[in-house]
């Protein structure tokens, strides 16, 4: 039996003519804690929906937990938590009320931690569910979505529209939860400094494919920024191997590269007599170094 808690093959979902997921290649390992980086309409919830079978895919394959996403056992959708991106819950209910209510469709609910929640997060059980902010009702959301201590959680974007406060509360409560390596996260953002603190893997999507899916650590040691000065000026035409973008200047030039290593180093050094330093990039440049590439 494999280890893989979602797995995809060339799955594919569209809406009428519009193909918005096109052969999504996907295998994410039990335990890892995944950062789904994409631009908007990249169709992340759309691939998130289909994960969790609320759409329909229209080709390929997928499994959750070994299973058919479409046809999830009892047990298995007791076992995932799922908060979309916009939260809806009844106005006329407070706080504590629907955080009992939710409760109610579960065995294994976690009503304890469900009170520290609210408490970290600043959060009052008596207020009126209609009163609460958008950066509330997420908070809320959240715990409605993690109160039954799922092995699963998929959150789509589940600090939009926190603060500073409550995002760095929920990273918290997230790097707790994945301590034992059992518990496994997939979550879209686009707050690439969360997604640094937290994750273990990266998955970015263009296009409706997976452009890389991979440790985040590896990412970050394979796509470099390097400035290479030459005693004479560079021709038009001057390339790296694995350049996802050169500017030139004169005798010097700056290039994003994919994968830096000393062979590539050591080609632009011999070849061109010139120095090279190699930068480090943080996740944000490095999305959008591999994002304009496309
Ligand atoms: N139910 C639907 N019917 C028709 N089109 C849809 C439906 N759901 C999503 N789409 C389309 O699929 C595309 C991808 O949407 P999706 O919400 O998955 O993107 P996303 O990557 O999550 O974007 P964002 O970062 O803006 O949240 C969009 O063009 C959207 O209009």
């Amino acid at each position: 039996m494999n280890n893989d808690i979602i797995r995809t093959s060339g799955l594919r979902k569209h809406f009428g003519k519009n193909e918005v997921l096109r052969g999504v290649d996907l295998a994410i390992p039990r335990g890892a804690v995944v950062g789904l980086l994409g631009s908007n309409g990249a169709g992340k919830s759309t691939l998130i929906k289909c994960l969790l079978g609320l759409l329909k895919i229209s080709a390929g394959t997928a499994t959750l937990m070994g299973e058919d996403p479409w046809n999830l056992s009892a047990h298995t959708k007791s076992r995932i938590g799922y908060v979309p991106q916009v939260v809806h819950l009844y106005p006329w209910m407070k706080v504590r009320q629907v955080i009992e209510y939710t409760g109610a469709f579960y065995a294994n609910w976690d009503h304890a931690w469900c009170r520290e929640l609210l408490d970290q997060w600043d959060l009052d059980g008596a207020a009126w569910i209609r009163n609460l902010s958008t950066g509330q009702l997420q908070r809320l959301g959240l715990i409605l979505g993690m109160g039954h201590r799922p092995d699963l959680y998929l959150l789509d974007e589940p600090a939009a529209s926190l603060d500073p406060s409550g995002r760095r509360s929920l990273l918290r409560s997230l790097l707790e939860i994945t301590e034992d390596r059992e518990h496994s996260i997939l979550f879209s953002t686009h707050i690439t400094s969360d997604l640094e603190r937290i994750a273990s893997h990266v998955a970015i999507m263009g296009n409706g494919v997976i452009d890389y899916f991979g440790e985040l650590d590896e990412l970050k040691d394979s796509v470099k920024r390097i400035r290479v000065h030459s005693p004479v000026d560079l021709p038009p035409d001057f390339s790296v191997p694995g350049a996802l973008r050169t500017e030139i200047n004169g005798d010097s030039a700056i290039v994003a590269v994919a994968a830096v290593n000393d062979e590539v180093i050591d080609g632009i050094r011999d070849r061109w007599d010139a120095s090279v330093d190699v930068e480090d990039l943080n996740l944000e440049d490095i999305f959008l170094e591999l994002h304009d590439a496309q």
